[in-house]
């Protein structure tokens, strides 16, 4: 490995930090205007660089969030963000480098959990992160009448443009986090979405759901182009939220029902009813269904103790972790809970594998088919699959 130093870069330092990131996103450096929006998003001493021979070369940043996991509990969780390795110093073990010291330091602050949204899915699981949640890219084409009339739809109203980023923030707090994967947004997200608004979404618009006890959902759209002008615009939705089937109808049939738009895309959770709803469910076509959120244990015992667990009888899971050691060992899960044992392992598994069962969007039977999780006791899989069972997770807050 290259002979580096991996440190705390002050706060003089974030900028070339930022730079490293965009270049190896292939985007430009940041004008003056976009870095003064993007000062608050990075939390001091949170930001991390790797340096060879004095020469700030890779990094890796993140933001304290909470994180909901089955049973409603909500973990502190640290939300990676702006991982890069300037393209001159790739595979030389410096991502592996800032990893680590990422974790160790997620670890010293007393979270339990990490999550990150990946650019490339093989990055990440040799460091324990696991895809925990799923997501769909759909486009529904736009027509009146494209919801179901008894579907139970409350009003929509556009909110001000002035006034989006209050009204958005405030109903997302008073919806919560009301499925597991969903993330508390801190003011630095916000700062991101607003610095979009402002140089990026030019044109975005939101609307909000009244429900029978308050405003429940929203949705951040902006037209974006289309080769079908002359058809109507295309709708991309940046930001939905539904907290209850009725604001799911009432935000669908709102956008669906605008007037020039011929299409609207959005990237939604995978049981959303959408095909349902509509009255010609081949309206949508389902683009792509891709990972998620990532997550990392970073505390094993903590993150366990803390979901919910289905009935069955409990299994000894014997968990491996490379990155933080302490985390292995055997753990009796059980539906009065979890504990370390010396008892015999039902199943094997790694971290990462941990880490996509953790929020119940994949059964342990289906990573042991495919030889991701040792069985040693065939009769503990069906027991682990209801064990872990949990209504399937999303996250629906990109950073
Ligand atoms: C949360 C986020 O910010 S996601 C954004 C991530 N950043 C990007 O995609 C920007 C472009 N890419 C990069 O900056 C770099 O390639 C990084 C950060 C992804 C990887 O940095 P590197 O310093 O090259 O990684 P490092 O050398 O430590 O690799 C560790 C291991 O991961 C593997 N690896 C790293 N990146 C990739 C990749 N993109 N695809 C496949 N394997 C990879 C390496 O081969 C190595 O494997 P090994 O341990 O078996 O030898």
């Amino acid at each position: 490995m290259t002979d580096h130093a991996v440190r705390v870069l002050d706060t003089s330092e974030h900028r070339a930090a930022i730079d490293i990131m965009r270049e190896a996103l292939h985007f430009p450096p940041q004008s003056d205007d976009e870095w003064t929006h993007a000062i608050p998003t990075y939390t001091d001493g949170r930001v991390f660089g790797v340096h060879v021979a004095d020469e700030l070369v890779g990094t890796a940043a993140s933001w304290p969030t909470r994180l909901a996991v089955p049973g409603g509990a909500e973990l502190p969780t640290a939300a990676v963000i702006r991982v890069a390795v300037r393209a001159d110093h790739t595979r030389r073990g410096l991502l592996g480098a800032l990893m680590r010291r990422q974790l160790a330091d997620v670890r010293e602050r007393g979270e339990v959990l990490a999550a990150l949204n990946a650019s490339e899915p093989l990055i990440y699981g040799r460091f324990g992160y696991g895809p925990a949640t799923t997501s769909r890219v759909v486009r529904v084409r736009a027509r009146r009448g494209a919801v179901r009339a008894e579907a139970p739809a409350g009003r929509v109203s556009i909110v001000p443009a002035s006034d989006v980023e209050a009204r958005l923030r405030a109903v997302y707090e008073r919806i919560g986090l009301f499925r597991s994967g969903m993330l508390t947004r801190p003011d630095a997200w916000w700062t991101v979405v607003r610095t979009r608004r402002a140089l990026v979404w030019k044109g975005a618009r939101a609307a909000v759901h009244h429900g029978p006890d308050g405003e429940d959902g929203f949705v951040l759209w902006r037209p974006v182009p289309s080769e079908n002008l002359g058809q109507g615009a295309v709708l991309q939705i940046e930001d939905m939220q539904a907290a209850t089937p009725a604001a799911v109808a009432g935000l669908w049939s709102f956008l669906l029902g605008i007037d020039l738009v011929a299409e609207v895309r959005a990237d939604r959770p995978v049981d959303e009813p959408l095909e349902w709803l509509l009255t010609d469910p081949r309206l949508a076509t389902t683009e792509n269904v891709e990972d998620g959120l990532w997550v990392r244990l970073v505390d094993v015992p903590a993150a366990l103790a803390a979901r919910s667990w289905g009935e069955a009888e409990p299994v000894v899971v014997e968990v491996a972790d490379r990155t933080l050691p302490d985390n292995a060992g055997r753990y009796r899960i059980g539906p009065d809970g979890v504990r370390r044992t010396d008892a015999p392992a039902d199943l094997e598994l790694d971290v990462a594998e941990l880490a996509a069962t953790y929020l119940g969007e994949v059964a342990p039977s289906v990573l042991a088919g495919v030889g991701r999780i040792r069985v040693r006791d065939a009769a503990a899989l069906a027991r682990a699959d209801r064990l872990f069972a949990a209504g399937r997770p999303y996250c629906g807050t990109f950073f």
